[in-house]
């Protein structure tokens, strides 16, 4: 989080928040994350655009960001994630804002929220909703962030990995979506128990969003009967040479058990 602090540090004297600030008076209303996922003739997939990740290293160095995002919306899915962190994740700013104007869809901006200024810049390069993980931020840091995002029509997804995140830092006026990572942060091992766990002690009001280790038609639908709503998958995707096409399987997949048929 040091390096974090030290990157956005860098870009606040390249462009400074109250310049980059008076400049998202000309941006578009943001797409609604909530309502996608809600939409039950989609899919709920969220699909992620990543190079790498620290548990696995490169997963894709090739795969084009337009052709990839485009490719996983006419595949099915019900929105985009992108992630922008370079250090661990190898994305960059310019990922998203090529995948915003390739698509009209919600996309979340995936990175690692320490600073307000990164909430002002998700919404200057097209983002619809922003990540806030729980681990690494206090109660008062998500509620400040959440309704700065909030006010500037952003959408927050809370990741949090147990019951101890949850309690402490679930906050109705600065959350709108609850994301489970189903991804251990020490080990980095998955259980998609995680998910089903904590699913009852979610309230009502949030749209439950289960992360990570997602690989089958079959995780899918077993998740959707413990209450999630939103699927974010990342690596089962990108391990692909194409991405998009891994993705357009898996959306057949579900389709062949669905009773209509998914746009
Ligand atoms: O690649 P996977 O196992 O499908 O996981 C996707 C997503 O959940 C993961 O990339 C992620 C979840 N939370 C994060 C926080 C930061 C960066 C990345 C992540």
């Amino acid at each position: 989080m040091a390096h974090k602090r030290r990157e956005v540090a860098e870009r606040q004297d390249l462009v400074p928040a109250k310049l980059l600030e008076r400049s998202l008076y000309f941006h578009n209303q943001p797409l609604s994350l909530r309502k996608y996922l809600l939409r039950d003739d989609l899919s709920g997939i969220i699909a992620e655009f990543k190079r790498k990740s620290p548990s696995k290293g490169w997963i894709n160095q090739h795969a084009p960001v337009e052709r990839t995002t485009l490719g996983y919306m006419q595949a099915g899915a019900s929105a985009l994630s992108v992630l922008t962190d370079g250090e661990f994740f190898g994305g960059k700013n310019e990922d998203l804002t090529i995948a915003r104007r390739f698509n009209y869809c919600p996309i979340l901006r995936k990175d690692f929220v320490v600073d307000e200024y990164q909430i002002l810049e998700a919404k200057s390069i097209g983002a619809d909703a922003i990540l806030l993980i729980a681990a690494v931020l206090t109660a008062e840091e998500v509620l400040r962030f959440g309704q700065l995002a909030r006010s500037l029509g952003l959408e927050v997804l809370l990741e949090v990995h147990n019951a101890e995140e949850l309690t402490r830092t679930l906050h109705p006026d600065a959350v709108s979506l609850v994301g489970v990572n189903n991804r251990n942060l020490h080990d980095f091992s998955v259980s998609l128990e995680t998910s089903k766990e904590l699913a009852a002690q979610i309230p009502q009001e949030f749209v439950k969003v289960t992360e990570s280790g997602l690989t089958s038609a079959a995780n899918i639908l077993e998740l959707r009967e413990a209450g999630y709503r939103g699927f974010l998958i990342g690596e089962a995707f990108m391990r692909s040479s194409r991405p998009e096409k891994a993705c357009y399987s898996l959306v057949q997949e579900l389709n062949a058990t669905e009773p209509i048929t998914l746009i």
